[in-house]
C-alpha cells in the first residue's frame, strides 16, 4: 500500500482525499448566485456551525427596533399628558420609565452586539477561509496558472480578510435591516393613517436614491477585474520587500529603485481607478442627497398644512413628525443596508465562485488504483500547448515507462523535461492524446489517489515551517524510525544530529524565533528524504542534485538503485554522464524524443546527445589533473 495519511495541517503540500465536492465537469458553466442565495448560504453556515447566534439576534433586532419606537412616543406622551394635566409625578414616571426602556434597549443591542460579533461571528468566517484555502491547496493544478483564477484568489481576500469584509459584516447588516424594516412596518402604518399617499411618495422617493447607489455598486463590482491584477502585483511587492531571503538580491543588485518604481507605477494605476470610483460614488451620493430632500420636505409640507388647518392636534403633530423622520430614517437604513448587502452579495458570490470552481480532474470515484503487479506509464501520442502559447511544448510523445524501469530524461532548457514530469504525474492533462497507467488512461482514476503513487523530487525546494521530521513525513503521526532512516539515505542525518532539538527542530527562521535555515543542498536532501518516506511506487527526481556538492552527488549515485528497487523511476539531469546507472536514457528536444538508448547505445551513436556529451566533458579532460598531475580522463572522473 502506498497511501498518504492527510491533517489540514498538510493540506497545502499533498492532495487530502475526499476534500472535494465537484466532479468532472470540463462543461459547467459559471453558477450564477443571487442576493437572497448568498445570504441563506451564510445563515445556513451560521446555522451549521453558531446555532446559538439565532435567539441572540432576535434580542439584539428587537430591541434596537424598539429605541427609535420609544423616542417618538416619549414627546407625543408629554404633551398628552401634560393636556390631560396629570400629577408632576405620574409625569416623571412615565417619562423615567420611557427613559430607563431607552437606556436598557440600547444596553442589551450594544453591549449583546458586541459578545455576539467576538464569540459568534468570526466563526462563520474562519472556516469559509479555510474552506477556501483548501479549495487553493486542492484545486487541479492548471488553475494556479490560470489569470481568471488568480483574480478570483485575489478578490477572495476582500470577502474575508478582516471583521469588517462581506462575510462577517453580512450578518450584521441583517440584523439592522430587520430592526429597519419592523420600524418600517410600523411607522409606515402610521403614516398610512395619517395619508397613504404621503407614506407612498415617501416610500418612491427613498427608492430612487436607492437605484442610483445600486449603479454605482454594480460599477465598482464590474470593474473589479480591472484592479484585481494590480492589486496583485502589489501585495506580491510588499511581501517581497518583507522577505529577507529576497534581501540579498535587494542590496547586491540594486533592486530597491526598481522596486519603489514598480510599487509607484502600481500605485498610480490603482489610484486613477480609486478616483473614478470615488466621482462615480460621489454621483450617485449627490442624486439620493437630492432625492432626500425632495422627500422629507413634501411630507413635512403636508403635516404643517394639517397642523395650520387644525386637522392634526399637537400630540398627533409631534407624534407624526417623529414618525416621518422616524419612517425616512428607517426606509433609508433599510435602503442602505440593501444597498450594503448588494456590495457584500457581489463579493460572496465572487468568493462563493472560488469555492465552486469547477475542477477538469476526477476526484471522486473512479477505477481502483493498481495496487500491486507494477506500475507502467505511457505517454500515448500526447501533446501540450500552454493556455495561450501558439506551439505545443510537448509535440505527438509516444513512450512507455516499464514497471522497474529506471529512466533518465536530459535535454536542454526548455526542452519540456517539468512539463513532460507534470503530465506523468497528472498535474496537468494532456491537450491531445492520453496519458495511461497499465493501460488505463489516468483520467479514469481518482486524481488524488493517482498522485499518492508518485515520490517526486521537484526542482523547487518546499520546505514547510514545521520541525524537520515533520517535513520529512507530512504527517504529525509519523513513523520516526522511518523518518530517521530517511534522513540517513538522503545523507542529511550528520547534519540533523547537530541541529539543537535534532529532527524535532523547527525549520524557517523566519517564523520560527528558534527556526533555523538549510542550505540549498540541505533543503534538497531534505525532500528527497520527503519522497523516500512517502514511499511510492513511481520516483520521479527532477534534478535532485543541482545543489548538492560532488560528495553528496556521488553518494545519491551509488545508492540509486537501492532508493528505487523495485520502483518505476524517472531520473531528470543536466549532466549527462549521470545518466549512466540507469536502464535507459530519454533525450529530449523541442517537445520530442529526439534520441533513446543506454549511454553507452547512445554515445555510440555519435547523435547530438553524443554531441552535447562532449561538450559537457571535454571541461573536465582539458582541465584536470590526478594526484600524479597526469591528466586524467572523463570516464574516470565520472561515478559510476
Ligand atoms: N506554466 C507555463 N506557462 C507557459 N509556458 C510554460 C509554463 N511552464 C513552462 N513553460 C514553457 O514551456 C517550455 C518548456 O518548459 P519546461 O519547464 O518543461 O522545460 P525544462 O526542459 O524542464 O527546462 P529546464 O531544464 O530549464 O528546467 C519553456 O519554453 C517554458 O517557457
Amino acid at each position: 500500500m502506498h497511501g498518504f495519511t492527510f491533517s489540514r495541517g498538510n493540506m497545502l503540500l499533498f492532495h487530502p482525499k475526499g476534500a472535494r465536492s465537484f466532479m468532472k465537469n470540463k462543461d459547467a458553466k459559471k453558477p450564477n448566485y443571487s442576493m437572497w442565495s448568498d445570504i441563506s448560504f451564510l445563515l445556513g453556515k451560521a446555522w451549521e456551525l453558531i446555532p446559538w447566534y439565532y435567539p441572540l439576534m432576535v434580542v439584539i433586532v428587537v430591541s434596537r427596533a424598539l429605541i427609535p419606537a420609544i423616542a417618538m412616543v416619549l414627546p407625543s406622551r408629554v404633551i398628552a399628558l401634560l393636556q390631560e394635566g396629570v400629577s408632576f409625578e405620574r409625569l416623571v414616571l412615565e417619562i423615567g420609565l420611557m427613559s430607563l426602556g431607552i437606556l436598557l434597549c440600547a444596553a442589551i443591542s450594544e453591549g449583546l452586539r458586541n459578545y455576539v460579533d467576538f464569540r459568534y461571528l468570526i466563526t462563520p468566517r474562519r472556516h469559509l477561509g479555510g474552506d477556501a484555502d483548501l479549495k487553493i491547496a486542492t484545486t487541479d493544478y492548471p488553475h494556479g496558472e490560470q489569470q481568471d483564477f488568480q483574480n478570483a484568489m485575489t478578490r477572495r481576500l476582500q470577502a474575508m480578510n478582516s471583521n469588517d469584509s462581506a462575510l462577517e459584516e453580512t450578518f450584521r447588516m441583517v440584523q439592522r435591516l430587520l430592526s429597519n424594516l419592523i420600524g418600517l412596518g410600523v411607522y409606515g402604518a402610521l403614516l398610512w393613517t395619517l395619508s397613504p399617499w404621503v407614506m407612498l411618495l415617501v416610500a418612491a422617493l427613498t427608492a430612487l436614491g436607492f437605484i442610483a447607489r445600486l449603479k454605482a455598486n454594480t460599477w465598482v463590482f464590474k470593474s473589479r477585474d480591472k484592479w484585481a491584477p494590480i492589486d496583485r502585483k502589489m501585495n506580491y511587492i510588499e511581501e517581497e520587500s518583507g522577505n529577507y531571503k529576497f534581501a540579498k538580491d535587494v542590496r547586491l543588485f540594486g533592486m530597491s529603485g526598481w522596486l519603489c518604481e514598480l510599487y509607484d507605477s502600481c500605485s498610480n494605476a490603482r489610484r486613477a481607478w480609486g478616483i473614478k470610483q470615488g466621482w462615480v460614488e460621489f454621483a450617485a451620493d449627490a442624486a439620493s442627497c437630492l432625492i432626500t430632500f425632495l422627500r422629507e420636505g413634501a411630507a413635512y409640507i403636508w403635516l404643517i398644512y394639517g397642523a395650520v388647518t387644525g386637522s392634526i392636534d399637537p400630540a398627533a403633530f409631534v407624534l407624526y413628525f417623529g414618525a416621518v423622520g422616524n419612517f425616512s430614517q428607517e426606509l433609508l437604513g433599510c435602503l442602505k443596508e440593501f444597498s450594503d448587502l448588494h456590495e457584500a452579495h457581489l463579493k460572496i458570490a465572487s468568493f462563493r465562485e472560488l469555492l465552486d470552481w469547477p475542477d477538469q480532474f476526477r476526484h471522486e470515484g473512479g477505477r481502483p488504483i493498481p495496487r500491486d503487479g507494477g506500475w507502467t506509464l505511457t505517454l500515448d501520442h500526447v501533446s501540450y500547448r500552454y493556455p495561450g502559447a501558439d506551439k505545443d511544448t510537448i509535440h505527438d510523445m509516444c513512450l512507455t515507462l516499464r514497471s522497474g524501469e529506471k529512466a533518465a530524461l536530459v535535454g536542454l532548457n526548455g526542452a519540456g523535461k517539468s512539463t513532460m514530469v507534470k503530465l506523468l504525474c497528472g498535474l496537468y492533462d494532456p491537450t491531445e492524446g492520453r496519458v495511461l497507467l497499465n493501460g488505463i488512461p489516468v483520467t479514469e482514476f481518482n486524481r488524488e489517489e493517482y498522485y499518492a503513487l508518485f515520490s517526486a523530487v521537484f526542482q523547487e525546494s518546499a520546505v514547510r515551517p514545521y520541525p524537520l521530521a515533520k517535513n520529512v513525513a507530512m504527517t504529525d503521526n509519523m513513523d520516526r524510525k522511518k523518518v530517521e532512516k530517511c534522513l540517513e539515505l538522503a545523507g542529511l542525518s550528520e547534519r540533523v544530529s547537530e541541529l539543537p532539538k535534532g529532527m524535532d527542530t523547527k525549520l524557517m527562521k523566519y517564523i520560527w524565533h528558534d527556526g533555523v535555515d538549510l542550505s540549498g543542498g540541505e533543503a534538497q536532501k531534505l525532500m528527497l528524504a520527503r519522497a523516500l518516506y512517502k514511499d511510492g511506487p513511481i520516483v520521479i527526481l527532477d534534478e535532485p542534485t543541482a545543489a548538492l556538492d560532488p560528495i553528496a552527488e556521488s553518494e545519491l549515485y551509488e545508492k540509486y538503485s537501492d532508493l528505487t528497487a523495485g520502483k518505476t523511476s524517472l531520473y531528470i539531469s543536466h549532466r549527462l554522464s549521470s545518466t549512466r546507472f540507469c536502464d535507459r536514457v530519454l533525450f529530449l528536444e523541442h517537445g520530442v524524443i529526439a534520441e533513446e538508448g543506454t549511454h553507452e547505445e547512445l554515445l555510440e551513436k555519435r547523435g547530438k546527445y553524443y554531441e552535447l556529451y562532449e561538450v559537457q566533458s571535454s571541461y573536465y579532460r582539458s582541465g584536470s589533473t590526478d594526484e600524479e598531475g597526469e591528466l586524467i580522463n572523463e570516464a574516470e572522473m565520472e561515478p559510476v
